[in-house]
């Protein structure tokens, strides 16, 4: 595909992004301030919570927003709850609750939770804030050893280099303590000198990789370019996708990826191609507790999102006529069998078993300690340090 369409590589970012996300505790009382992902790429606009429900809020609109990160948040949820006075028990619910794919979330809840109610009560509120500032900093951890574990992988699936990828929504600083699942291996290739292209698929309707990878790629001067959606499909037909490199919002003991919408569409096509489809999440996102893809509970968001999806993210004007019925899923369920490999802060499985992901989830609770069920066991091949 001619050069013409690829954003040309920069460099690095002229200067850094404001935090993601961070926890403060002015005299006034403690508060989460979360990077403004609706306002994005217009402008870096901080939202100040100071409840819970304000947070609530923010997950829902998703002005924070991605696995990962929603795991933190709701951590964060928990200390925030405690140090405002409120009904941590409730406030934990109502967290937990905000959004229904990504299990991170009600991990990070559950982690704070845990800490909160082991401890006395004079020290709870702190133990509930160590746990989220531990978990966001084991996830920064976690981004790093991903982005270590997936550059190897392309490199033995793709010897020569110089690699085509392309990605879907958004998995960078966006979404995590570091710099992300997909997209951090993506920015590894690049920092080596081997990545040749990103495809950024602009992922209607609310645009994250349009908004949001796309403003991550050009900050570091990846070279990237932009698709619709359905111009995937020609895309793999010229031949210019190496790897396919997404995130995962919920991994199901079988292997089962649920991410955004759109990304079952990309592994069928990468089967017919003979691309490898790779998935990069940390093993907090595999929940064990849900046994396979079609038990997997699939956000539905707005029909407004779709009808009006510029008035989604802050302003434009419909593109439907009113009253227009819209189905609108936020994600969708890869199986196991289009997987080409599962690429975690423990090493990377392949092929995708049942037994591989339990072992992978066994490992991950060997470093982060306690994370709910799941025995060990073996099946696929787990490669990567440990
Ligand atoms: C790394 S998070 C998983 C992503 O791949 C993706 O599905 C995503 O960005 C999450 O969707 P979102 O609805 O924006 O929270």
């Amino acid at each position: 595909m001619a050069d013409q369409y690829a954003h040309e590589a920069s460099g690095e970012g002229s200067r850094p992004m404001l935090p993601v996300l961070r926890w403060e505790e002015p005299p006034e009382g403690a508060v989460v301030v979360l990077l403004d992902q609706t306002r994005l790429p217009a402008e870096e606009v901080e939202l100040v919570c100071t409840d819970v429900p304000a947070l609530v809020a923010a997950i829902q609109s998703l002005a924070v927003r991605g696995a990962p990160l929603l795991g933190i948040a709701g951590a964060y949820g928990v200390a925030l709850a405690a140090a405002r006075g409120y009904d941590v028990e409730e406030a934990a619910g109502l967290l937990e609750r905000a959004r229904p794919t990504a299990v991170n979330l009600g991990y990070g809840v559950r982690r704070a939770m845990a800490a909160y109610r082991a401890a006395g009560p004079a020290e709870r509120g702190s133990a509930a804030l160590m746990a989220a500032k531990e978990l966001h900093r084991q996830d920064a951890e976690a981004s790093a050893r991903m982005a270590g574990h997936g550059l190897a992988l392309l490199d033995e699936l793709m010897p020569g280099g110089g690699h085509r990828i392309l990605t879907h929504c958004n998995t960078g600083a966006l979404v995590s303590g570091g710099e992300g699942t997909a997209f951090a291996v993506a920015l590894g290739a690049h920092r080596v000198g081997r990545l040749r292209r990103l495809w950024v698929d602009e992922t209607r309707p609310l645009f994250q990789g349009a908004r949001l990878t796309a403003y991550e790629a050009a900050r570091h001067g990846l070279p990237y370019t932009l698709l619709t959606d359905n111009a995937a499909g020609s895309l793999f037909a010229a031949g210019e996708v190496d790897a396919v490199l997404i995130g995962a919002d919920r991994i199901a003991a079988d292997g089962s990826v649920a991410n955004k919408v759109g990304s079952y569409p990309l592994a069928v096509l990468a089967k017919y191609h003979g691309v490898p489809f790779v998935v990069v999440a940390p093993t907090t996102t595999i929940d064990p507790g849900t046994p396979d893809g079609a038990s997997i509970v699939v956000e539905q968001r707005s029909a407004d999102e779709v009808t009006d999806p510029a008035g989604a993210v802050g302003g434009g004007r419909r593109t439907a006529p009113p009253g227009a019925r819209a189905y609108n899923p936020a994600f969708d369920v890869t199986p196991p069998a289009l997987v080409t490999a599962i690429v975690t802060e423990e090493g990377v499985l392949s092929p995708v078993t049942r037994e591989g992901v339990d072992g992978l989830l066994a490992r991950g609770r060997r470093t982060a300690g306690g994370r709910g069920a799941g025995t060990s066991g073996s099946g696929g091949s787990v490669t990567g340090s440990v």
